[in-house]
């Protein structure tokens, strides 16, 4: 448990990464690469909850075209995961046989999370799978594959505000953080 002061301080001595402003902008050039793509398609958008909340949000309402909105939640398993183990909590209830998808979510950090949600959505028959995230971490602990929209990279620390979180709190905030020292 934390209490508000705590929180408080880490925000207070965190160093904003990428401001408001920054990510408006990365937001605006996905959704430009975004529509190019699939404005023509009709395509099911994904939320990958909980961290892809704000981001969707963010890229639905710059996306002017026809689209479905559904949502999933999978997330690894505590820090013992290896490979693709998601914890499916949620799965799509729209229909998407022989449909464009496209996956949003807030971070590409391994990669698993996203890896898994592409490859299970081909495995049940989406026609093409394409993936966005806001941010791409960089390091060498990553499966091979890269979203196909990536806002901005970032460097490798641990990273909270604009759906992700610090153990549990600050998802919301409008700016992306790394706690101080990590
Ligand atoms: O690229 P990866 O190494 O797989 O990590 C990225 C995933 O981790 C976080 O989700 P988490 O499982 O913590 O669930 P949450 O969205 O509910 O926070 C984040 O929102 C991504 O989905
Ligand atoms: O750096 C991170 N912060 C919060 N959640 C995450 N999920 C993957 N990487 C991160």
């Amino acid at each position: 448990m934390h209490t508000i002061d705590e929180l408080n301080s880490i925000l207070s001595e965190a160093d904003c990464l990428i401001n408001e402003a920054q990510l408006n902008e990365a937001l605006d050039k996905m959704a430009e690469q975004i529509s190019g793509d699939l404005a023509e398609k009709m395509p099911l958008v994904i939320c990958v909850m909980n961290g892809g909340l704000l981001p969707t949000a963010a890229l639905l309402q710059r996306l002017q075209f026809p689209l479905e909105l559904d949502y999933v939640h999978a997330s690894r398993y505590g820090l013992e995961t290896t490979g693709s183990d998601l914890n499916w909590t949620r799965y799509p209830q729209t229909e998407f046989k022989g449909r464009d998808v496209l996956i949003v979510d807030d971070i590409f950090d391994q990669g698993h999370t996203v890896e898994a949600i592409i490859k299970w959505f081909e495995a049940n028959g989406a026609k093409n799978v394409y993936s966005a995230t806001v941010v791409n971490k960089l390091h060498d602990r990553k499966v091979e594959m890269r979203p196909d929209y990536i806002g901005l990279d970032v460097e490798d620390r641990f990273l909270f505000g604009y759906g992700m979180d610090y153990q549990g709190y600050f998802r919301n905030l409008q700016g992306i953080y790394a706690v101080k020292g990590k």
